[in-house]
């Protein structure tokens, strides 16, 4: 079976300048990815050349094994998407909303819908621009999990959220993919967040992606050590995934901790520290 998102050495550049170098990854069915890249990574440009909002300039991107998802009108249904600016009628209230995603979607679920906005505490009768900056989130979210989507786009879907509501946002996320097996590709600076609902994370920098694991590995295998030059020399090159320099000592992260050479410890990682180590690591 194809995964629902392949990505294929895609590449864009704005001008001269290359904002993504043969990205590449996939999001299988069942699984929660995880995007994460600093500021101008080239995070929401990936999520554009996907959806097809931006021409890419190479590359493939495969939606349900589908090149050209835009001919097939009823799989683009199939694709919920949450951006940062969602542009969700704005006189109207989610009352009104409703009615009208019920002719737009041939599968909306209202039930499900008035259940999730319940469940987001969202006021029914308030219209759209009434609505706080988290609240219109939790709304987009809702949408994207009501139309019976297979696979969710989530560009900084918990950003700005309560953390309570965070909470509930990311058990819903949880559900769909149990219960739907479906899939999601999710953007997030919140590395808690990431902990906590992750099957797959990968990492971009500068339009590069840096690591691409299951979540799972990463804790089981991957360990940051704390070296000297000398220490770094008796390191197998293959386990060196990043490295930095910090005085006279070097973080390094590695990918086997069993590969480790006697006498240097492995610290227990967090996913925050496995971020700042790649994202500011020396090339
Ligand atoms: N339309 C555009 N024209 C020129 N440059 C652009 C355009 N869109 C994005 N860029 C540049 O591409 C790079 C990647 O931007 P992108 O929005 O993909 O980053 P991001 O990883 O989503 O960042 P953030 O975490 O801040 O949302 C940045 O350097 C940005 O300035």
């Amino acid at each position: 079976m194809p995964h629902l998102l392949e990505i294929k050495n895609v590449r864009k550049s704005f001008g001269h300048k290359v904002v993504l170098k043969d990205v590449t990854f996939n999001v299988p069915s069942g699984s929660i990815v995880a995007f994460i890249g600093d500021n101008g990574a080239g995070k929401s440009t990936t999520f554009k050349a996907i959806l097809g909002l931006i021409a890419k300039d190479g590359g493939t991107v495969k939606i349900f094994g589908e090149e050209n998802i835009d001919k097939h009108a009823k799989l683009k249904e199939k694709i919920g998407v949450v951006f940062d600016a969602m542009n969700l009628p704005a006189h109207l209230t989610i009352k009104q909303l409703n009615k009208v995603f019920e002719k737009l979607f041939k599968s909306w679920d209202q039930a499900h819908f008035y259940r999730l906005v319940h469940a987001f505490s969202l006021p029914t009768d308030l219209k759209v621009n009434k609505l706080s900056r988290g609240m219109s989130m939790k709304l987009s979210v809702a949408v994207a999990l009501s139309h019976n989507a297979k696979l969710l786009i989530l560009d900084e879907a918990t950003g700005g959220l309560d953390p309570s509501s965070r909470e509930e946002l990311l058990d819903e996320l949880k559900n769909f993919v149990s219960t739907s097996k479906g899939g999601i590709l999710l953007s997030s600076h919140i590395m808690s967040d990431v902990e906590k609902i992750a099957s797959h994370v990968v990492f971009i920098k500068d339009g590069e992606i840096l690591l691409n694991e299951e979540k799972d590995n990463i804790f089981e295998s991957y360990a940051i050590v704390d070296i000297d030059e000398k220490q770094l020399t008796l390191l197998d090159k293959d386990i060196v995934v990043a490295k930095r320099t910090s005085g006279s000592y070097f973080n390094v992260l590695i990918s086997d901790k069993q590969a480790l050479p006697k006498g240097i410890p492995a610290k227990t990682i967090s996913m925050e520290e496995v971020s700042v180590l790649l994202t500011r690591s020396e090339k």
